[in-house]
Parts: structure tokens; C-alpha cells; sequence
């Protein structure tokens, strides 16, 4: 099978840090936008879990296209389609299932399905996946478990997700197996809501900072 997702084995994006971000007003995604940038974070994953999410996308789409804006918590193969009309450059999603594969395929959107297991690699690597998420990633065992991973399955990488936090990403990103790491700690909801970009870039700059070390 043919690569699905080249988009995530060489990345268009240059950060290392994925923000994981759930938006409850489209009015909030570009000013995030711009303040991610500006803090040199270059990729976004906005997630489907609120109503807002896809028509914040489309803002992000249209109005700041130096950002790689990415739709999360994709679950449903009737999402892909939609993501991607609304401007997704990709689809990210907890986990895997043939139907959101299939999906990601016909639309040809790249896709970074989930994983937890061994067997879920291996799945996704017949499908012809090369980058997958690991989520959640701290319940699945963390650094061991990529650890151990990357002994037979040492062609993978990994973007571990849930439970990555400034104090702990350093040490993930040094795992050679880690391609980049999810969080949402870089979008606190309560700062998003009043709309403190200052604090959005400087969450970002400290992040992007600490992913160069
Ligand atoms: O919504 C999705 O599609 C997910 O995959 C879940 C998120 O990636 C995690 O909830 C982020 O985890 P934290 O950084 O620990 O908050």
C-alpha cells in the first residue's frame, strides 16, 4: 500500500509541539492563531469536540494560511470529508478504525490515526502509515512503552498525546522513535475564553523553546 500519509512522515509544519485545542467560538481561531505563530508554533489541532471546532477551522483556513491547521478528534468517517471542506490540511483522531481509514483515503487528506497498542501499530502500518498518535499516551505507559515499541517496530514514529505537559516533553522528544508530542497545556480553555493572546504566545515561545533543547 502506498504512503498514506506523507504529510506526517516529513512534516510540512516545523514545531515539534502539536497544540491540542478545543475552541468554543470560531472568533476565537484566528487571534489563537496568530498568537501560536507568533510564539513560532506553526500547527494547530483544532478539535471536533465542540460544535465551534469546524467552522474554526475554516477561519484559521482562510484568513491565516501560514498556519497548518489540522482537525482532531476525528471519530467518524463522515467527518473526514467535512474537515476537509472546512480547509483541514489533516485529520488527527484518538484512535483507528477501518472506516476512518478508508475515509482518509478517499478524500486523500493525510491522517494520523490513533494508537495504544502493538497490534494498532502494526495496523497502521500496513495501511501504510508511518507517523501515528499515541493516546493516550501517559495511560499507555509513556516513555517505557515507546521505549519498548521502538525495539520491533523501530521504523514508527510517534506524536504521544495526553498526559505530555511542559515539565515532561523534553524527555519524549528525545526518544528517536518521537516525531512530536500532543497537548492541550499550550490552550488553557480559561485563557482562551478571555482571550489572553499574550499568554497563548508566551505558552507557545516557552514550548517551542523548550522543544529546541
Ligand atoms: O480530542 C482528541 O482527539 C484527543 O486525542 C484527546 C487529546 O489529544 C487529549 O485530551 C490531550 O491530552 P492532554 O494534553 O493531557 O489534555
Amino acid at each position: 500500500m502506498t504512503q498514506l500519509n506523507p504529510a506526517f512522515t516529513r512534516p510540512a509544519f516545523t514545531s515539534r509541539v502539536v497544540p491540542v485545542i478545543v475552541i468554543t467560538h470560531p472568533d476565537q481561531a484566528v487571534p489563537m492563531a496568530h498568537a501560536l505563530l507568533e510564539g513560532g508554533v506553526d500547527v494547530m489541532e483544532i478539535t471536533l469536540r465542540h460544535a465551534a471546532g469546524l467552522p474554526a477551522i475554516e477561519q484559521v483556513a482562510k484568513h491565516v494560511p501560514q498556519m497548518h491547521v489540522g482537525a482532531g478528534t476525528v471519530t467518524r468517517a463522515e467527518e473526514m470529508a467535512r474537515v476537509q471542506a472546512a480547509g483541514a490540511s489533516f485529520a488527527l483522531s484518538p484512535g483507528m478504525t477501518d472506516a476512518l481509514v478508508q475515509a482518509a483515503m478517499a478524500c486523500k487528506l493525510p491522517f494520523m490515526p490513533g494508537v495504544m497498542t502493538p497490534g494498532e501499530v502494526m495496523a497502521a502500518r500496513d495501511y501504510g502509515f508511518g507517523v501515528v498518535k499515541l493516546f493516550p499516551a501517559a495511560q499507555a505507559g509513556g516513555l517505557a512503552m515507546l521505549k519498548a515499541l521502538g525495539g520491533p517496530l523501530g521504523d514508527m514514529r510517534f506524536c504521544p498525546t495526553g498526559g505530555v505537559s511542559l515539565t515532561n516533553m523534553g524527555e519524549f522528544l528525545k526518544q528517536p522513535n518521537v516525531a512530536m508530542v500532543g497537548g492541550s497545556w499550550l490552550t488553557p480553555v480559561d485563557v482562551v475564553e478571555r482571550g489572553d493572546w499574550a499568554e497563548i504566545t508566551r505558552l507557545a515561545r516557552e514550548a517551542t523553546d523548550a522543544a529546541a533543547v
